[in-house]
């Protein structure tokens, strides 16, 4: 295979809220070929509002100027019919983000209309192959607000982002026992993409002196792992927030590339990540809430990680994050009902 992408076809992929943040540091490394693979051209449709169209221009301008041989076209718009005809992966960024002082309530109506409006433009327009991945907040709510909306897409196509908090869980565990976040593996992050997440540490392995072993055998340190890592990687956003005064964006567009090179290449043997997904009912989750679950990869399937056990303490936390996506889903749907 040619280096430079011969006889492969173009992938058409979509970046909604192309004019902010997150985009800025997600599109050099979707151009660049680190994601879906150095020998895959892209065709990159970059969708923001009306008011944003001049900032895009310069978005075009600056990825012209980075002379990247894998981009066949850029193509900046604000209608979404156009930005969504024959994608074959969406991500989902625009939407606004919280800012300090905020609620994550005063984002959800406001950004779940966006959900619906893009819904009925996916079934119209995007193929039925198209990979989706919703970025903007509230993600989960928002990805089931696009699914509903979306009836011909299969379920299993959508997914939203819990991979920050994965990574943000691995970083915890990594720097507490001073090594690198690769020798740290399977954490989970069970739910919302919220504070009432569940970053659960019980089946993650570290490896310390070439040996693997779990986690907690590895800390020592149970409370640590029960009470402050949970809690920091819950609040890490809101952490974030606070001292940038705006929301994460580095981070966000790295766990965005993980999330979908995983996607396309498949998890390696005997790992798992972490990810948003229409729930099937497993671990007694409510059918059709997008709530976030380990999963592996295979051939572009994902399959939830199936019969890990869940004592008092987990379980409780696995129900209260379900309870709050249950919440936001009847929010949601009441203000997208007209
Ligand atoms: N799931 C996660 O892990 C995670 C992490 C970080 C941020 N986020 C969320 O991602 C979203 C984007 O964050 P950001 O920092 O890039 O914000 P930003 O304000 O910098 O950019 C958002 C962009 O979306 C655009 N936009 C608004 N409505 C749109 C519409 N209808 N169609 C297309 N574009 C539209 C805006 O004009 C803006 O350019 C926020 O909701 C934020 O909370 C999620
Ligand atoms: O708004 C928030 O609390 C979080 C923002 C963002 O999703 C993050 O996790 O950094």
């Amino acid at each position: 295979m040619s280096s430079t992408g011969e006889g492969k076809s173009p992938i058409r992929i979509l970046i909604t809220g192309a004019a902010g943040q997150i985009a800025y540091s997600l599109l050099y490394q979707i151009c660049s070929g680190d994601v879906f693979g150095q020998d895959q051209e892209v065709i990159v449709n970059l969708l923001d509002i009306t008011p944003m169209l001049g900032v895009l221009q310069g978005v075009v301008m600056e990825i012209e100027d980075c002379a990247l041989p894998l981009v066949k076209g850029v193509f900046p718009m604000d209608k979404e019919d156009e930005a969504f005809k024959d994608v074959d992966v969406a991500i989902f960024v625009g939407a606004m983000p919280r800012k300090e002082g905020m609620e994550r309530k005063d984002l959800l109506s406001a950004n779940v209309k966006i959900f619906k409006s893009q819904g009925i433009a996916i079934e119209k327009f995007a193929k039925k192959t198209c990979k989706i991945l919703v970025v903007g907040n509230p993600a989960n709510t928002n990805c089931f607000i696009l699914a509903q909306n979306a009836p011909s897409i299969p379920r299993e196509n959508f997914t939203c982002l819990t991979r920050l908090d994965h990574n943000r869980a691995i970083g915890q565990i990594a720097s507490k026992l001073k090594i690198s976040p690769k020798l740290v593996k399977n954490v989970i992050i069970w739910g919302n993409h919220s504070s009432t997440q569940f970053p659960d540490a019980r089946f993650a392995t570290v490896k310390a002196n070439d040996k693997e072993m779990p986690a907690y055998d590895a800390l020592k340190d149970d409370n640590w792992l029960k009470n402050d890592f949970v809690s920091i990687v819950q609040k890490r956003g809101a952490a974030v927030i606070a001292a940038r005064k705006l929301s994460s964006a580095m981070s966000a567009a790295k766990a965005i590339c993980d999330h979908m090179r995983d996607w396309w290449f498949g998890t390696k043997d005997h790992e798992w990540v972490s990810m948003g997904l229409i729930s099937d009912g497993s671990y007694g989750i409510e059918k059709g809430l997008v709530y976030s679950y380990p999963v592996q990869i295979k051939g572009g399937k994902i399959s939830i990680v199936q019969d890990l056990k869940t004592d008092d303490w987990s379980r409780d936390l696995m129900d209260k994050t379900q309870k709050e996506l249950v919440e936001e889903k009847n929010d949601a749907l009441k203000a997208t009902s007209n």
